[in-house]
């Protein structure tokens, strides 16, 4: 049986804003296994980016609890254990391509992070790009780049905050189908929030949420693989 990576029991988060509390994710529970691929969708608004925030350990939820069992303790979660891609890929606009992937490794004391920050953009096939500046590059660039960094420390679990949303759809497709490729090498798990139903339909599992809560969990895509 694979190994869990990562518990998430009764999760809820909420917002203190002007007009009020907003709860955006509502008892969530969940588990996710080693080599597993997630989509999680939903309208906009759902709590998706909130609950992909609470299971990389970039947010406390206000009640309810995330554990990794299988990856550590939330302070030492990143960059090593899982990679975090955001939304809008979130390049450091000061580094070149290559150096944004570099970072992670630099900072985890890691050596050879130059030569291993090139193998990740040729993964994504964006090598080529390795010396321009974030500014040079169109939308789709960037996301593939976003995507290099974060499997550059060759993490457990990947947390994807729509990775393609720059992207047309054979460029989406390419993407993903290098994401799957590249986790079923590693074993590593691979999360991604999207409202592409392609590429959704690439991963084992697709998680529907609704006003902070999950509408069915166990979905199986139609079609799955490499395809
Ligand atoms: N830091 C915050 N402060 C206040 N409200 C927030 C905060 N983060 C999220 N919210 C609210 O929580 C709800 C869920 O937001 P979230 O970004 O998780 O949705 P989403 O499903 O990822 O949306 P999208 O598909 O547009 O990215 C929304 O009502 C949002 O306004």
């Amino acid at each position: 049986m694979a190994r869990t990576l990562l518990v998430g029991a009764d999760l809820w988060r909420s917002f203190q804003r002007e007009r009020g509390v907003v709860s955006a994710v509502q008892g969530c529970s969940f588990k996710i296994s080693a080599g597993e691929n997630i989509a999680i969708m939903g309208p906009s608004g759902c709590g998706k980016t909130t609950l992909l925030n609470l299971i990389a350990g970039l947010d406390i939820p206000s009640s309810g609890q995330v554990e990794w069992p299988g990856l550590g303790s939330s302070d030492t979660l990143r960059p090593e254990r899982i990679g975090v891609v955001f939304q809008s890929a979130n390049l450091m606009p000061a580094l070149t391509a290559v150096e944004n992937v570099k970072l992670p490794i630099l900072l985890g004391n890691g050596c050879e992070a130059h030569a291993r920050a090139l193998t990740a953009l040729a993964t994504f096939g964006v090598e080529l790009l390795a010396p321009k500046l974030p500014e040079q590059l169109s939308g789709g660039q960037a996301e593939r780049i976003a995507v290099a960094r974060a499997i550059v420390t060759d993490p457990e679990l990947i947390v994807a905050d729509e990775p393609t949303g720059q992207l047309d759809q054979a460029g989406a497709a390419i993407l993903v189908d290098r994401l799957l490729a590249w986790g079923r090498q590693t074993g590593s798990a691979i999360v991604v929030a999207t409202h592409d139903e392609r590429v959704a339909a690439k991963m084992n599992r697709i998680w529907r949420m609704r006003h902070g809560k999950f509408e069915s969990m166990d979905e199986r895509p139609a079609c799955t693989g490499a395809g």
